[in-house]
């Protein structure tokens, strides 16, 4: 099912393999939107970083800016020649100098209709095992997004945005998604 009039459509939520380079891992992502468009999928939503490696020494030589960038201007091709919606996962935004983690979320004519930048972002420290301090590179965002899809309306969060559920409150306050 295709139609967004109906309660129920099908949704692809991909996981997709990260290389180092940039475009490769941007015609990875459409080639995998393409194929959920086979499939019948009215929604594709696609990894945090899909076009980066997840490293906090490269979100600034990886970031673009939205939605003039490469990435973006591919997600736009891509929603527009296979009429679906696309929840771009996220991408390293540059923006005033400054970078933030950013899912921006793209109709079937190709218009981008939502931008959310990561909130919660992700600093761990575990003696002897892991340190990773996504806060030393990349700048929080301060709002919450939304997006309408025929009759739902969806709240946006990205990945460590989840644990805190005060956001996901504030988006079933409104009767959202959280997605
Ligand atoms: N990229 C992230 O936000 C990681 C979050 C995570 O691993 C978690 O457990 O939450």
């Amino acid at each position: 099912m295709t139609s967004t009039n109906h309660s129920d459509f099908r949704v692809a939520i991909l996981q997709l393999t990260v290389v180092a380079h940039k475009p490769t891992n941007v015609a990875i992502a459409v080639k995998r939107i393409q194929k959920a468009k086979i499939n019948g999928c009215t929604l594709v939503i696609l990894p945090e970083c899909f076009n980066s490696p997840y490293d906090t020494a490269l979100f600034r030589q990886y970031s673009e800016a939205i939605p003039g960038g490469e990435t973006c201007k591919a997600l736009s091709q891509a929603a527009k020649s296979n009429k679906v919606y696309i929840v771009g996962g996220s991408i390293p935004e540059i923006c005033d100098e400054k970078i933030y983690n950013t899912c921006t979320v793209w109709d079937p004519d190709g218009n981008m209709i939502a931008k959310h930048r990561k909130v919660h972002l992700f600093d761990v420290n575990i003696p002897g095992s892991t340190c990773f301090k996504e806060s030393s590179t990349i700048s929080p965002g301060n709002s919450l997004n939304t997006f309408q899809l025929g009759k739902f309306k969806i709240g946006l969060g990205i990945c460590y945005d989840i644990r805190f559920s005060e956001m996901a409150a504030l988006y079933r306050k409104q009767s959202l998604l959280f997605s």
